[in-house]
């Protein structure tokens, strides 16, 4: 298969906003794509090249002035392989062997491949965005339901090889993903409820637990041999020794548990979100330390636990993990529940999640089973530029440009701007790290690569011919940066669309 298949395709996709045409599109270049190259396709598709990106050597191809080649000849293979030999370079004079290696790609691309490469090479084409698409088009082309496809993703975390499995051994491939302990699964997520009596009423059998306002961790033992990730799935078990070896010291054989962890001020309250996340930047810097609080047990002492309800896996947590389970409590009557808020409030949490007791844990879905009720209403938005401020804040990159995600891989759509909230500290972080991540610098405007996510109270958004998608926040303000997820889980267009008033929410016409 040729480069330029996978460049038109790639297009062709971002052109249009219709999903199918998309999942179309997709599906016909996967059908055609062979066993060899599907995982190449796919990870060139979502924007990550199967090699993962070695920081250095992608930046040199930004500098790169190589003349085109006239015709599109390069294939998928050969790309895959010169990617391979870049990221194995390493040593003495290997700066100067991956330009090589990189000039000469560049010089067999076309002008459009070239482009595309170097989107590829520097990031900006990965698009977790079009992962819902991928997995659409992975079901369309190998003639499985799409439910048995995500299940297998969900397991294996990986796009690029569920294609493989899909394409090449149909649902029999799929259905042998199992839970692997030590590797990790993408973790269940809540949606949010419009109140606690709706949530208890929907849901009814549930248990009520305080929304803990920390990071999410899961852990991984067997044996002695423990590992933990992040709620990205990125391993940080080197930077966090002490959970460790509390994780070695429960009564089992081999576990994997669901949880979040956070840092206490002396008084037993939360400390600041930032403060948490810093521990699992660096190597073991132990000033800070963390508390785990699990919430759900998928296997344990040999038995996978995932499609048990909720019940069963609490009655399992409570036997290995007993004082480190969150608190909540089952069956509450409402005033029970109403207490369980109060309390999650007044210890400095951030409300409440309410879980259906009869439900098996599904992973990577944001479903109706686990409802967050939250006093203050967030959104999760991306960085898409940002100003340079102006009296007391010249010199530093002050103003946010924010979008939300096209629900269906595109750009995000800008929806507001804000600079409100932004402490010095923030302020100065932001400076160097948006400066890092520019990729265009206009007056005073920096555009950035969409690859930040930050937490936005509002007080509500109203309709704007001016914005893109027709609609603007009101009052937006800095809560936090959210290193712990990825654009692609950002809010979506059409859920900030869905707040304004009934009578406002007809889309804009394209
Ligand atoms: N008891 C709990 N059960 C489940 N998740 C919890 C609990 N306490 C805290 N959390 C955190 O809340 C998150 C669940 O909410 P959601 O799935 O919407 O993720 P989120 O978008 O990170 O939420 P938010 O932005 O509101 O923190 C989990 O990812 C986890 O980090």
């Amino acid at each position: 298969m040729l480069l330029s298949e996978v460049v038109d395709t790639s297009a062709a996709v971002a052109a249009t906003r219709s999903r199918l045409a998309k999942v179309k599109a997709l599906s016909a270049l996967l059908r055609a794509a062979t066993a060899d190259v599907v995982v190449a396709v796919v990870s060139f598709l979502i924007g990550t090249p199967r090699q993962g990106r070695i920081g250095a050597g992608w930046r040199t191809v930004l500098d790169l002035s190589v003349p085109p080649a006239e015709r599109a000849e390069l294939t998928i293979a050969e790309v895959d392989a010169a990617l391979a030999e870049v990221a194995g370079t390493s040593g003495k004079g290997s700066a100067q062997r991956r330009v090589d290696l990189l000039t000469s790609l560049f010089a067999r691309s076309t002008e459009a491949e070239q482009d595309f490469l170097r989107r590829l090479l520097t990031g900006e084409l990965r698009q977790g965005a079009l992962e819902g698409v991928m997995l659409d088009a992975i079901a369309s082309a190998a003639d499985v339901p799409g439910e048995t496809v995500r299940r297998a993703f969900m397991l294996s975390g990986r796009l690029p090889e569920t294609a493989v499995a899909a394409l090449e051994g149909g649902p029999t491939a799929l259905e042998a993903f199992r839970l692997e302990v030590g590797r990790p699964l993408r973790p269940m997520l809540a949606s949010p409820a419009e109140s606690l009596d709706e949530a208890l009423t929907e849901l009814g059998s549930c248990v009520v637990e305080h929304k803990l306002d920390g990071a999410r961790i899961q852990v991984h033992r067997s044996g002695d041999e423990v590992h933990i990730y992040t709620r990205t799935l990125r391993e940080i078990t080197k930077t966090v020794p002490e959970l460790v070896e509390l994780v070695r010291g429960l009564p089992c054989t081999s576990v994997v548990l669901d949880g979040e962890t956070l840092a206490l001020t002396d008084e037993g309250r939360p400390r600041p979100f930032q403060e948490t996340m810093s521990r699992f930047g660096a190597q073991d810097e132990r000033e800070l330390l963390l508390h785990p609080y699990f919430f759900d047990c998928l296997h344990l002492d040999g038995e996978d636990l995932l499609d048990e309800p909720l019940r069963d896996r609490l009655a399992a947590l409570r036997q290995v993990a007993g004082e480190h389970v969150v608190p909540g409590v089952l069956d509450p009557s409402p005033e029970e529940a109403e207490g369980v808020v109060t309390a999650a409030l007044s210890a400095g949490h951030e409300g409440v999640v309410v879980k259906s007791l009869v439900s098996p844990y599904a992973a990577g879905r944001r479903g109706r089973a686990w409802q967050k009720v939250k006093p203050v209403h967030t959104l999760d938005l991306v960085v898409l530029g940002v100003e340079w401020g102006s009296g007391r804040r010249r010199g530093w990159l002050s103003n946010l440009h924010l979008g939300a995600r096209d629900p269906d891989g595109g750009p995000p759509v800008m929806v507001g701007k804000t600079f409100k909230g932004l402490t010095d500290e923030l302020l100065k972080w932001q400076t160097e790290a948006l400066q890092e991540i520019a990729t265009d610098q206009d007056d005073w405007v920096v555009t950035v690569r969409p690859e930040l996510v930050i937490e936005i109270e509002l007080d509500g958004v109203q309709v704007s011919p001016r914005y893109p998608g027709g609609v603007a926040l009101r009052f937006a303000r800095v809560v936090r940066y959210r290193p712990d997820k990825d654009p692609s889980e950002a809010t979506t267009i059409e859920e900030v669309r869905a707040l304004l008033p009934a009578a406002q929410q007809n889309p804009p016409q394209a």
